[in-house]
């Protein structure tokens, strides 16, 4: 059985990378393509990349455009999306790749976005444990009907985190993480700190002291899989690459926790995971090697001067950070095999 899918927001870069991903996915048909201020464009002259699907012409993102579909991936601006899906089937499945549904927390969302909260839905981030029992985030997305893609950030940082919270090896106050990432995260609507001529030889941090709006988001999780409540200080900075995230996330650990036991709780976590690998003990990871993959890498070790224990996390933040992450929640959603169209293989050099 093939499945149908318009993609809006295919103008842009997570929508252009849905669009990439859905090209060779086997189980799922592309039907509209939508964009907003380029609709009636050809494919072809925004994502030159997308060469099968050249031809086809950008529509505007109305739910009449959108409605018809077995699915339809949402990759708009935050605010834009909540509005749309309202309208759209309750057997549809939509996923999305904005904020718009991702907090749990109605005063979160009024502190860092400021506009309504539209409510929220099942968190497509299948692999993130939920718990101290270990259950994970996937079952609540077999069958889901709406999903909301979490953010670049809070992906590699929840990955890179929760084991430990799970297992409870890890204090819950004093959590610092520090994440750089590619420009592509900050989308492709020119903005003057982008410039290729402020980005290129330099890096910067921004959202600093607690003031990004992911904060919120990864402390949703961090307590969801701790079992109380987790404050972090998240500091994201801007590195000069077109893709990637790099997370290092540091906690103190509790009493008594050694090196071993760490290591031990981070394995299993993630042994039976695809697409979420803990390397080999004294490898550490790098942006460039899950570049154009749905893979996250990470690695970690006992700070035992700091009684910490530090964790990175690599992602490319536009597939495991937002499209492929989407995929692999959509193929839960539909009853398909989760790996289904999705690449573990990295580009390189
Ligand atoms: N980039 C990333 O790494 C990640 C992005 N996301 C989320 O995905 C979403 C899209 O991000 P990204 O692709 O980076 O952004 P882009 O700026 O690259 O693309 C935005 C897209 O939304 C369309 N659009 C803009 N305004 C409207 C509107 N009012 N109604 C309908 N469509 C509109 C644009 O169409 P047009 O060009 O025709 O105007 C374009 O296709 C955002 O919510 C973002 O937070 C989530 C995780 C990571
Ligand atoms: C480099 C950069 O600017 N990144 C974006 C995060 C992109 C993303 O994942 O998040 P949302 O879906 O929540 O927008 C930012 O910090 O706003």
């Amino acid at each position: 059985m093939t499945f149908s899918a318009a993609v809006s927001g295919a103008s842009g870069y997570a929508g252009g990378e849905v669009l990439r991903i859905l090209a060779g996915h086997p189980g799922i048909e592309i039907g509209a393509v939508g964009a907003h201020s380029n609709a009636g464009q050809r494919l072809g002259e925004l994502q030159p990349h997308l060469h099968s699907l050249a031809d086809r012409v950008l529509v505007d993102t109305t739910v009449e455009n959108l409605a018809g579909h077995d699915v339809v991936f949402l990759a708009l601006p935050h605010g834009a999306s909540a509005a749309i899906a309202a309208q759209l089937p309750p057997e549809t499945v939509v996923i999305d790749a904005g904020a718009d549904h991702r907090l749990e927390s109605a005063e979160d969302w009024d502190q860092f976005y400021g506009s309504a909260h539209a409510g929220t839905w099942p968190y497509g981030l299948p692999e993130l444990i939920v718990d101290g029992e270990g259950a994970r985030q996937r079952e609540q997305l077999r069958g889901a009907t709406r999903i909301a893609v979490p953010g670049c950030y809070p992906t590699s940082a929840l990955l890179a985190l929760a084991p430990g919270f799970a297992a409870g090896l890890l204090e819950p106050e004093d959590v610092v993480i520090v994440a750089a990432s590619g420009t592509s995260g900050a989308g492709r609507a020119v903005k003057p700190h982008l410039l290729g001529s402020e980005v290129m030889g330099s890096m910067a941090p921004y959202g600093v002291g607690g003031a990004h709006r992911h904060t919120p988001e990864i402390e949703q999780g961090l307590s969801r899989a701790a079992g109380e409540r987790v404050r972090i200080s998240f500091t994201p900075t801007l590195a000069p690459m077109p893709r990637g995230i790099l997370t290092t996330a540091t906690a103190r650990v509790a009493e008594g926790v050694t090196a071993d036991r760490l290591r031990e709780a981070w394995l299993s976590a993630y042994a039976a995971e695809q697409f979420v690998t803990v390397l080999p003990e004294g490898t550490w990871p790098a942006t460039k090697s899950v570049a154009g993959s749905n893979h996250a890498q990470l690695q970690l070790a006992l700070d035992p001067r700091a009684g910490r224990v530090v964790v990175t996390c690599v992602i490319d933040n536009l597939v495991k950070g937002t499209a492929g992450g989407a995929v692999q929640s959509v193929n839960l959603a539909l009853g398909l095999p989760e790996d289904t169209g999705l690449n573990l293989q990295g580009v390189a050099p």
